[in-house]
């Protein structure tokens, strides 16, 4: 059983309550308000910054070179690729970067945010793995099985949205991260070690769902 498997186990009615938020679910279905939508990905947009942060510290963090490659293709994935989608979408409703860069955060994207980057500054790159682990495979798991219940077809105006999660390549970057934890745990975790791991990772699963909360919040 992989590292993240063992997580996702132990912490599963928090792993349950993000990935089967009723966002989510709404998502899925097309009937998200808009207003939600929107509010969503601007703070998502500001929360991948924080992200991308986070990866930098995770190379600053590994203890090796191949480490440290890992952590740069996470920065590189969210400001080559995944910003973009972000951009892309705000522009179809007239919204440019720089108007989304100047709003201001929500307090859900600086409680999320800021827990990840303290969690990597105060521990090691495990700490950090298991704090950033319920983002990256999450994501992975919502939108593969939003494309499996067909949710993911033109009527849906979120369509682009899963279908960007649900992407082979997107997959991969996912299945590669549980292999890279695994790889951490292997020269680092002890049984002892693992409750204060488990406590971060559901923490950080916690902070998700509360992220979706803050999207379904701003209907008008
Ligand atoms: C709240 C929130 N949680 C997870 C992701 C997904 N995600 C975070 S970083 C990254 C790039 C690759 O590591 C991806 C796909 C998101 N966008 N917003």
């Amino acid at each position: 059983m992989s590292l993240f498997e063992r997580l996702k186990a132990d912490a599963g009615p928090q792993w349950s309550d993000y990935t089967r938020h009723e966002f989510v679910q709404q998502l899925g279905a097309g009937t998200l308000p808009l207003s939600c939508f929107k509010h969503y990905l601007v703070q998502d947009y500001l929360f991948l910054i924080q992200f991308a942060r986070a990866y930098a510290l995770g190379v600053y963090k590994s203890p090796s070179v191949a480490d440290m490659r890992q952590s740069l293709d996470g920065v590189k994935a969210i400001l080559d690729d995944e910003l973009d989608l972000h951009v892309e979408m705000c522009r179809s409703w007239g919204m440019e970067r720089d108007m989304i860069e100047e709003a201001p955060e929500d307090t859900p994207t600086m409680a999320y945010t800021r827990f990840v980057l303290d969690a990597g500054m105060a521990g090691d790159l495990l700490d950090l793995q298991a704090a950033l682990a319920p983002c990256v495979i999450g994501y992975a798991e919502i939108g593969a099985r939003l494309a499996a219940e067909g949710c993911d077809t033109d009527g849906n105006p979120y369509a682009r949205w899963i279908r960007e999660y649900a992407s082979e390549g997107y997959q991969e970057l996912a299945k590669g991260f549980i292999a890279w934890l695994d790889g951490t745990a292997g020269q680092t975790l002890t049984e002892h070690r693992y409750p204060r791991v488990l406590s971060i990772f559901e923490k950080a699963c916690r902070l998700e769902s509360d992220f979706w909360q803050m999207g379904l919040n701003a209907q008008d």
